[in-house]
């Protein structure tokens, strides 16, 4: 068939797919305004996570599972902004890893507010100028970010969705590869990419500035200049890619977490992090374990940090496989608490790939 006769069905097909869109955001309009009679949260991880599940389990392909999360992404992106104008708070500048992890969590229709620290980011949901707020927890290199562990201590806002995102780095510029001489990024940036460097573009100097996103900008208007930085940071700032996924490790991920004022609900997979201290004797730790192996309760992470409040007192950060709301979730936790001199649910929310 010519392309000219498939192209007419496409446009048949896209008539369609509107058509369908729109009886869906009439459905969703609908949703919008009971949530607003009772107050419930408008961002439903649970119910997210049940949409995309149902999607990916019944296609049929050619499309791929990875293609259809990303355009349910922003169908449902779309239904939150008709919902609310919802405002997500995250690290900043433009463009860095927690902007794109922010994306990809509540994709491109809800409005986003950068902030400079990871402080403000909870402070701007606290103080409700932003919903909800993306921050880093964890990188499989570098292991935990401490300071968001230490602001998790503190906040009454509670963990309500996580996104898995790859750290995979691009070596941008307006020029070819021979032309460059100056390399800008960050120190971690530079770290993380040294083998592809000393191979590619051993006679390059490397120029430490303080965020990707400022790197993109000066290499978008210094001659003969490259940044290493994210793909959207070359389409922001109107860099070519010179080199794609140039860090040497291809496992690297960093988890973020979603912090608000809303719960999630069970989905039956579903993590949830606490935090506790405990007595100072011989045991206590082990004793602490204890209800965990009781209940049947997988740990999946065991973090801790000084509490600062008192020399060699610690804080624990545990997640755990299970719903809050999951009967031998609790009852571990009752007997935890029995156990220790402070416990906090930070939340519970689904798990993610
Ligand atoms: O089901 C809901 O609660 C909705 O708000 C609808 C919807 C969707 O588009 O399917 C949109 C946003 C929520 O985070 C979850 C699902």
């Amino acid at each position: 068939m010519a392309i000219k006769h498939l192209r007419k069905d496409i446009d048949a097909i896209d008539k369609e797919i509107v058509k369908l869109l729109n009886k869906r955001a009439c459905w969703i309009l609908e949703i919008g305004k009971m949530k607003n009679k009772t107050g419930e949260a408008v961002y439903a991880p649970a119910r997210e996570k049940e949409v995309l599940s149902k999607i990916i389990r019944e296609n049929q392909g050619p499309l791929n599972k990875e293609t259809l999360t990303a355009i349910w992404r922003e169908i449902m992106s779309a239904s939150l902004a008709m919902e609310k104008p919802l405002v997500i708070a995250y690290m900043g500048p433009r463009t860095t890893f927690s902007h794109l992890a922010a994306l990809k969590k509540f994709g491109a229709s809800v409005s986003y507010l950068s902030c400079n620290t990871i402080t403000d980011v909870f402070m701007e949901v606290e103080k409700d100028n932003a919903d909800y707020g993306v921050i880093p927890i964890e990188n499989s290199i570098e292991g935990a970010i401490s300071h968001t562990l230490d602001m998790l201590v503190d906040s009454d806002l509670s963990i309500c969705s996580q996104v898995m995102l790859d750290i995979s780095h691009n070596l941008l510029s307006k020029h070819l590869k021979d032309a460059i001489v100056n390399i800008y990024s960050n120190p971690q940036v530079f770290g993380q990419c040294r083998l592809w460097l000393e191979s590619n573009l051993p006679k390059a100097d490397l120029i430490e500035v303080s965020s990707t996103t400022r790197a993109a900008q000066i290499a978008a208007k210094e001659p003969r200049s490259a940044c290493i930085a994210s793909l959207l940071a070359a389409k922001e700032y109107g860099l070519k890619v010179v080199a794609r996924e140039i860090e040497d490790s291809p496992h690297n991920i960093t988890r973020f977490l979603v912090v608000g004022k809303s719960q999630a609900q069970r989905t039956g997979r579903d993590k949830t992090s606490i935090m506790f201290s405990i007595k100072d004797r011989v045991g206590a730790l082990h004793d602490m374990l204890l209800p965990f192996k009781k209940y049947g309760i997988n740990l999946t992470k065991i973090e801790s940090r000084p509490s600062k409040r008192k020399a060699w007192d610690y804080f624990f950060f545990v997640d755990l496989t299970g719903h809050i709301q999951d009967d031998k979730v609790k009852k571990a936790l009752m007997a935890l608490e029995d156990k220790c001199k402070f416990l906090k649910v930070l939340g519970s929310y689904p798990v993610t790939e």
